[in-house]
């Protein structure tokens, strides 16, 4: 049998994975040129043609539309916790695949994550009530229309008194719409989703290279945010040079107030090329500036003062998203090797993902900063505000599959400024993990 390329199990170098465009729309090539099922999709060791189905999916066209060609066993496994979908899924059996998946992972009937999401299950269908579902989906967005009204407000009082304390204050209120609004588009289409692109950003593409890429593989090298900034930030654990080890890492917290602004550029550029087509939603942040405008705001001061909405909001979203809980040199990253857990996908998780006790339990942190990072990992498609009632159930899983005690503990052994400290240690970081159980006492 052909050798895996690296230790952890992954059977190719990612296709197009160092091409100077990152974009969703190269990683979906990338991937559909090493998986190469044409137009069917692999789920497991099967393959099916799903292309009638994609009109009915109850999660929305996407999910489907852009995977087609591509093994999305991850993808499936982790967005679905009812088990009917398996039944649905049969029926478009078309023959089995050929050859051993691209990916690592495995989800054994009896392994750590098919067990847990069988819990979780069982745990949300027989003992949570639909009030108590519904209640806890409520908190969030009441949260999420408090912030949207907010930021409004400090839109209207932007133009009104062109003051750029004012526009900032409205930056710092739209990077906490768009941190909450994360946990919409990992779900099926909803309108909420759409504030993601109330900043320069796009919830279609965040689906690809967030809750495709980076949740489906985490810190691997198929995870998107892992190579989006190489090799400027490399996260790898490879020999790397001194700028990029020392000097780098004090330079992005200044530049990252320009991440919008690339985001929206390669957004042109795409377009351009043709990659993707202009998507109604790409056009809200554009409303902002005509909003600003038409409340009699001159156009060019109405200019820099949505540049300074923006601006703000790119700073602080790029600073909550470095720090939220992946880069430590506890957690598994690319070139580290074998997991530390084994290839099960719940325990790769475990591997690359941390929770914060000084964010979690504090909901508006919770939703804004990444909160009940592990849960939401495993499970991305419930509600923030579901997780906490599943934790018993992951605790006891974590116990009885005799994972070390403080996978399970609650609160974690981790705080925001471990992991903020962390992030430079990952950039510094070219040697493999030595057996590491948990954060260095
Ligand atoms: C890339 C792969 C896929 C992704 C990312 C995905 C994503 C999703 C999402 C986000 C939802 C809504 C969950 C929620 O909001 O609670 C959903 C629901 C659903 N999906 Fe998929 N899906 C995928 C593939 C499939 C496939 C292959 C099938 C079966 C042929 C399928 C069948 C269903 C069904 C039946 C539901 C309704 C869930 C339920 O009854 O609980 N999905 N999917």
């Amino acid at each position: 049998m052909e050798e895996p390329y690296s230790k952890d199990g992954f059977r190719k170098y990612p296709t197009l994975r160092d091409h100077p465009l990152k974009t969703a729309a190269q990683w979906l090539a990338g991937r559909t040129a090493d998986d190469g099922y044409g137009h069917l999709w692999r789920v497991g060791d099967k393959l099916y043609d799903l292309s009638d189905f994609i009109k009915i999916h109850p999660g929305g066209r996407q999910w489907l539309e852009v995977t087609r060609g591509m093994d999305i066993t991850e993808a499936f496994e982790y967005s679905h916790l009812n088990p009917h979908v398996r039944t649905v899924l049969a029926k478009y059996y078309v023959q089995p695949a050929v050859g051993s998946r691209n990916s690592p992972y495995t989800f054994e009937a009896d392994g750590f994550y098919m067990t847990l999401k069988e819990r979780v299950h069982q745990h949300l269908s027989t003992k949570v009530s639909r009030e108590e579902k519904e209640a806890a989906h409520k908190r969030i967005t009441t949260v999420q229309d408090r912030l949207l009204f907010t930021f409004f407000t400090l839109l209207v009082a932007t133009a009104w008194t062109q003051s750029y304390m004012v526009a900032m204050s409205a930056g710092i209120v739209l990077m906490l719409i768009i941190n909450c609004s994360h946990n919409f588009y990992h779900k099926k289409d909803n309108w909420r989703m759409f504030c993601w692109d109330l900043g320069l950003l796009s919830s279609y593409e965040w689906r690809i290279t967030h809750a495709l890429s980076h949740h489906g593989y985490t810190n691997t090298l198929w995870d998107f945010e892992l190579s989006d900034f190489e090799p400027y930030v490399d996260f790898r654990v490879h020999s790397k040079s001194l700028t990029q080890r020392y000097v780098i890492p004090l330079v992005i917290f200044t530049v990252s107030y320009l991440f919008f602004f690339v985001e929206a550029f390669k957004r042109i550029v795409t377009i351009a090329i043709g990659q993707q087509r202009v998507r109604p939603e790409n056009l809200l942040p554009l409303v902002q500036l005509f909003l600003i405008w038409w409340l009699g705001c001159p156009f060019v001061q109405a200019v820099k003062l949505w540049l300074v909405v923006h601006g703000t909001s790119s700073y602080l979203f790029a600073i909550v998203g470095i720090i939220a809980a992946h880069h430590h040199p506890d957690m598994y990253h690319a070139g580290d090797g074998a997991f530390q857990y084994g290839n099960d996908w719940g325990l790769g998780q475990l591997d690359a993902v941390r929770d914060r006790k000084d964010v979690d339990g504090i909901l508006l942190a919770e939703l804004t900063m990444y909160g009940n990072h592990v849960l939401h990992h495993l499970f991305p498609t419930l509600d923030h505000g579901v997780l906490d009632i599943i934790r018993p159930v992951f605790q006891q899983t974590c116990l009885d599959f005799k994972l070390p005690a403080e996978l399970a503990q609650l609160p974690s052994r981790y705080t925001q400024w471990d992991l903020s400290l962390g992030v430079f240690q990952q950039l510094a970081r070219t040697q493999p993990r030595l057996s590491v159980h948990s954060k260095s006492d």
